[in-house]
């Protein structure tokens, strides 16, 4: 074995290795078999499958369809079982879990109040239930030997009227596990402008949120995330792609946006796989993420949604593992950046950082020195740098 500082990192590496993720939604990453007896629990009879295997299959299936609207619904499948305090404690508490045994150390994941009403509970009895589903998913990833720590962001839809409201419930329990806001769903003809006044009263409350923009509608909508509304992160932001040139020398020019992106260290949350799915990239090969790592834009890795996109955090980064060579040291650099991006303290950011991250992947950037495995040798000019 060599240096994994010289070669690629193999599955059972990235799956140990300390991962940080800031773009999940907890309706989008429901285990199969949990959807499947959920649904029994509360009589929905639309399930388009009852057997957990091909359901699954079928989730990602539906969202492999090229456009973001149709992605997206699928989610009326995920909603329809999250309408009582039971299942959305059991769908937080699953989903920290999960995410713990994938190597996750810390978490924001992200849904929306509002689409969990139809059950007759309050936005309020909503958040309760999610927190609590959260910290009992830490508990039980502790007894099973993972640390995680999980925050959850407050999604507004943004073709409905209800943003200055979630923000407001949001600003309520940020002392609560609460630690930021969002808004999600179609973009094409829904600018994060309508929200404007949801994003002044979160920066009059010195809170912070991040916005879905650059997905499937381009750089208007960064820019209006950016200038107008005052995001702190974008939600995936991949488009900024279209504000950079690379010519046949290889040179590389960034419009003003992509500029300003970089110089601001604004955090990108891109989703490889999701966008595969939504047609926001052609393929891994060709995802913007390769381009941005280079020209060291804040790109943090992420899964948007396990459950229709197949995937997991350990699973986005064998995919570029593979595609970009990535080692231990690529897969260090994109996790302190989702630390460095994340909304709690920054005291706490760093405490994460410096006492979990850093020792974790230096931990698994020693294994091979006790594995009697002769060293390289410095003849290949590895050493140099
Ligand atoms: O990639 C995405 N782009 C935009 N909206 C999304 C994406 N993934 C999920 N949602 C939307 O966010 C809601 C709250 O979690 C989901 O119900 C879904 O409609
Ligand atoms: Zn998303």
């Amino acid at each position: 074995m060599q240096s994994p500082n010289l070669t690629t990192p193999d599955a059972d590496q990235i799956r140990r290795a300390p991962k940080v993720l800031l773009h999940d939604h907890l309706d989008g990453g429901l285990r199969p078999a949990t959807i499947v007896e959920l649904a029994a629990d509360c009589g929905y009879e639309n399930l388009p499958e009852t057997d957990p295997d091909r359901l699954g299959t079928w989730f990602r299936d539906a969202a492999d369809s090229g456009s973001l609207e149709r992605y997206l619904e699928t989610f009326s499948h995920t909603c329809a079982v999250m309408q009582t305090r039971d299942a959305l404690f059991r769908v937080a508490a699953e989903c920290a879990e999960d995410l713990a045994a994938d190597g996750v150390v810390y978490a924001e994941v992200r849904y929306a109040p509002e689409q969990h009403l139809e059950g007759g509970l309050t936005l309020e009895e909503v958040v309760r239930a999610v927190n609590e589903g959260f910290r009992e998913g830490e508990r039980r990833a502790l007894d099973a030997g993972h640390r995680i720590r999980v925050g959850a962001l407050l999604t507004a839809m943004r073709h409905a009227a209800r943003s200055l409201e979630i923000a407001e419930l949001a600003n309520t329990h940020r002392d609560d596990g609460v630690v930021g806001f969002d808004i999600a769903g179609a973009e094409a003809g829904f600018p994060p402008t309508r929200h404007l006044d949801a994003f002044e009263y979160l920066k009059r409350e010195n809170n912070h949120f991040t916005i879905h923009a650059g997905e499937a509608f381009g750089l208007p909508s960064i820019w209006q995330a950016l200038q107008w509304c005052g995001a702190d992160r974008l939600g995936h932001g991949v488009r900024i792609i279209d504000d950079i040139t690379v010519d046949e020398d290889g040179s590389v020019t960034l419009g003003r946006l992509a500029a300003y992106v970089r110089d601001k260290r604004i955090p990108l949350e891109l989703c490889p796989t999701s966008n595969l799915q939504t047609g926001a990239a052609a393929s891994y090969a060709e995802h913007p993420i390769g381009l941005l790592r280079r020209l060291h834009f804040r790109a943090t890795v992420n899964t948007d949604n396990r459950l229709m996109s197949g995937t997991s955090m350990s699973r986005e980064f064998e995919h570029l593992v593979k595609t970009f060579h990535y080692t231990l040291d690529d897969m260090q650099w994109f996790t302190v950046n989702a630390m460095k991006s994340a909304f709690i303290p920054f005291d706490e950011r760093l405490a994460m950082i410096n006492e979990v991250i850093k020792p974790g992947y230096a931990a698994l950037k020693s294994e091979w020195l006790f594995r009697g495995a002769p060293a390289v040798t410095s003849s290949d000019g590895a050493f140099e740098a």
